[in-house]
């Protein structure tokens, strides 16, 4: 028996780089370009991966002009976005701004927003519905702490914030969502969840979705979501992760800023185990 992922590809996997505060706008340039060429000169099928970078604000109008320029076959998000539209909001960026560079996706509620700048549930559900407002894929990012991890409620505990995450959506924006589950304990400290829980995990979320969450949605929304995994995602690690059958991508953060590193984790298909 052939190994694939995701049963059958029918949901197109994710590969995220999540450049964090690293890269600036030159140097940001710089790597994508070199990016791009290793990855057509690997072969990459973007028909088969989606490929997306999340460099810092200051690097994306760059980011836009290399990838329409080039014609590079590479999406590029935001690593935030406020939850208002415009106004005196100093220092916040708006996501119609986000839509005017062509940004394809946006992260919200990314741990280190979560856990450096406080933000709460219902602050993210605002930035979700924002990013809808102006045509942006938001990345819902939960998770667990190390805490609740060894108490056992890690199930429990980031079930709650996909609930509070997709609060007044409609099946259809449901369905076009992406989660990425990021237990805290594993982003940057080397400690990567097994696949098996990242399996456990998105399973959990779409099981969540499709039985406690089916009165309010339509029923293929479910099927249709795209889950990711992140933390200590890398070349090694990555095929492993992407195979289990609920894992549609990764969210990656420091392998991301290796190209040839990222550019491996894009080729995982490679490193897929046959039975
Ligand atoms: O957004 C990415 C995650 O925070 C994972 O970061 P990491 O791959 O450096 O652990």
């Amino acid at each position: 028996m052939t190994t694939s992922t995701n049963g059958t590809f029918d949901r197109r996997p994710l590969i995220a780089g999540n450049w964090k505060m690293n890269l600036d706008h030159m140097q940001g340039i710089t790597f994508l370009q070199k990016l791009a060429w290793t990855l057509d000169d690997a072969g990459h099928d973007p028909a088969r991966v989606e490929v997306s970078v999340f460099p810092p604000f200051t690097d994306l109008r760059g980011v836009q002009t290399l990838v329409k320029g080039d014609s590079l076959d590479i999406v590029y998000g935001a690593q935030d976005l406020s939850p208002e539209d415009s106004g005196a909001y100093t220092g916040d960026i708006s996501g119609q701004f986000l839509a005017r560079l062509e940004c394809s996706y946006v992260l919200v509620g990314h741990s280190e927003r979560r856990t450096l700048h406080r933000e709460s549930d219902e602050l993210v559900n605002r930035k979700v519905h924002a990013a809808f407002r102006h045509g942006l894929v938001p990345i819902l990012c939960v998770g667990e702490g190390l805490e609740i991890r060894q108490a056992g409620s890690h199930v429990e505990h980031t079930l709650a914030q996909v609930r509070s995450g997709v609060a007044g959506l409609s099946s259809e924006q449901v369905a076009t969502l992406v989660i990425a589950y990021e237990p805290v304990w594993a982003i940057g400290t080397g400690e990567v969840a097994g696949p098996e829980d990242a399996q456990e995990m998105c399973s959990a979320i779409r099981g969540a979705i499709r039985a406690e969450l089916e009165a309010l949605f339509a029923a293929d929304t479910a099927a249709r979501i795209r889950l990711l995994y992140g933390g200590s995602v890398k070349a090694a690690n990555a095929a492993s992760i992407l195979r289990e059958r609920d894992v549609d991508g990764v969210l990656v953060g420091g392998a991301s800023l290796d190209v040839a590193e990222f550019a491996s984790i894009v080729r995982f298909e490679e490193h897929l185990v046959t039975d």
